[in-house]
């Protein structure tokens, strides 16, 4: 049985208000309800003084929802925005500690639209996720890239890799050292000018992984405020494919600046991509744009371009999702070759094509971060499950 936002609400009819009101259904700290599946995710905001006296309403919010038919896991959080310059409130899990880590629900918590100054991240001017609705797609080539066209611009740019469920950063970068740690922060490594941290720089290399939400979320949360990222211009994110808890926990804890939407140009794929970009929107961070990753292909001997099943869809798909096409990246071997050995094209070849290709997107992208293009508060999550 399908569960409704109807229900939920109707269960926190009952359910009691951190401040006074009537019930938690009617209380403005109530936070938008995310529901996918049986899974149902929400937020109570709070000030972090009255984080714990106030766990039995969270603990009454989730056993009143749990309650629900249909209903197969509650996560409820109280959130607080944290005063500027005050201790960051203790971590669950570290990423170190996940190896090995056994199976369990999985879950990230929506937080309220709260307005608060610069990105979240001190220094950091702009976030930006790239991500995709499915695996496979070029995200991490594109994010990649557009980095490097960025560098190439003249920013000052940092990438990071939080794709916790396959990060590729190491290999584009042939990075494969650990981070120093100066104190209680981590240096991130640097490759073409770019400051790069990733998952796979904290984890062992073919280790697996079993990733419980909250472990998502705090190895999230110590790669953006655990590392040096020192003054930025923009930190690229490649996010791991799909709409599930990296990408809520992205776009929660953070000031994303805008999401950049990989796709190619098949059917299947844009019917992913069209829920990468509902599941940002849900969350409120802006669309950049879409981007349609090997489009065409392009003859390495010469040069000829052929056009594949389904070219041009993600730009037809754009115009109908009201959303910007920022450009198109071929099927090329080189840009295949260029990754695997470690230095991704716009650094190896920055005259070619394909890096002018990047370079145009980066623009484009760029071009709307600065054009007043809206971003997102940054929450602080005080207690979570
Ligand atoms: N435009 C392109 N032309 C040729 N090969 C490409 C292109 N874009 C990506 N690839 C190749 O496709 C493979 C998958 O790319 P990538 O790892 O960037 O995808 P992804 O969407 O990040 O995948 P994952 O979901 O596994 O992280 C890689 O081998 C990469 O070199």
């Amino acid at each position: 049985m399908a569960v409704t936002e109807d229900d939920v609400r109707r269960a926190l009819d009952a359910a009691p208000a951190p401040d006074g009101a009537p019930s938690l259904a009617q209380s403005p700290a109530l936070s938008p309800i995310s529901i996918s599946g049986g899974r149902v995710i929400f937020s109570i905001q709070t000030t972090p003084d009255r984080a714990a006296a106030l766990e039995p309403v969270r603990k009454a919010a989730e056993a009143a929802v749990r309650a629900v038919p249909g209903v197969t896991d509650v996560l409820v959080a109280l959130t607080a925005d944290r005063p500027a310059g005050s201790a960051p409130p203790p971590r669950p899990a570290s990423p170190m500690a996940a190896r090995g880590g056994r199976d369990a629900p999985s879950g990230a918590a929506p937080a309220p639209r709260q307005a608060s100054g610069g990105a979240g991240v001190p220094g950091v001017r702009h976030i930006i996720a790239v991500a995709s609705g499915k695996g496979g797609v070029g995200k991490s080539t594109t994010a990649a890239n557009l980095a490097l066209a960025f560098r190439a611009q003249g920013l000052r740019v940092g990438l990071m890799d939080a794709d916790v469920y396959g990060p590729s950063v190491p290999t584009l970068f042939g990075l494969h050292e650990k981070p120093e740690v100066e104190g209680k922060m981590m240096k991130p490594l640097e490759a073409h000018g770019l400051k790069i941290m990733s998952i796979g720089f904290l984890v062992e290399a073919g280790t697996a992984m079993i990733w419980r939400g909250p472990m998502v979320m705090s190895a999230l949360t110590q790669m953006l405020t655990e590392v040096s990222w020192g003054e930025l211009d923009v930190l690229v994110v490649d996010m791991p494919p799909g709409t599930g808890d990296a990408q809520l926990t992205m776009a929660q804890r953070v000031k994303l600046s805008g999401a950049v939407i990989v796709s190619t140009p098949q059917d299947l794929a844009l019917a992913d991509a069209r829920r990468g970009v509902a599941m940002f929107e849900r969350v409120d961070v802006p669309i950049l744009g879409i981007v349609e990753n090997m489009s065409y292909y392009c003859c390495p001997n010469c040069g000829h371009r052929a056009e594949l099943f389904g070219h041009g869809g993600a730009r037809a798909e754009a115009e109908r999702m009201k959303t910007p096409f920022l450009g198109e990246i071929p099927l090329s071997l080189e840009i295949r070759t260029t990754s695997d050995a470690g230095a991704p094209i716009v650094a190896k070849d920055p005259g070619s094509e394909h890096s002018k290709a990047y370079g145009r997107i980066a623009a484009a992208v760029w071009n709307r971060l600065t054009s007043g293009a809206p971003g997102r508060a940054a929450p602080r999550i005080v207690i979570e499950r």
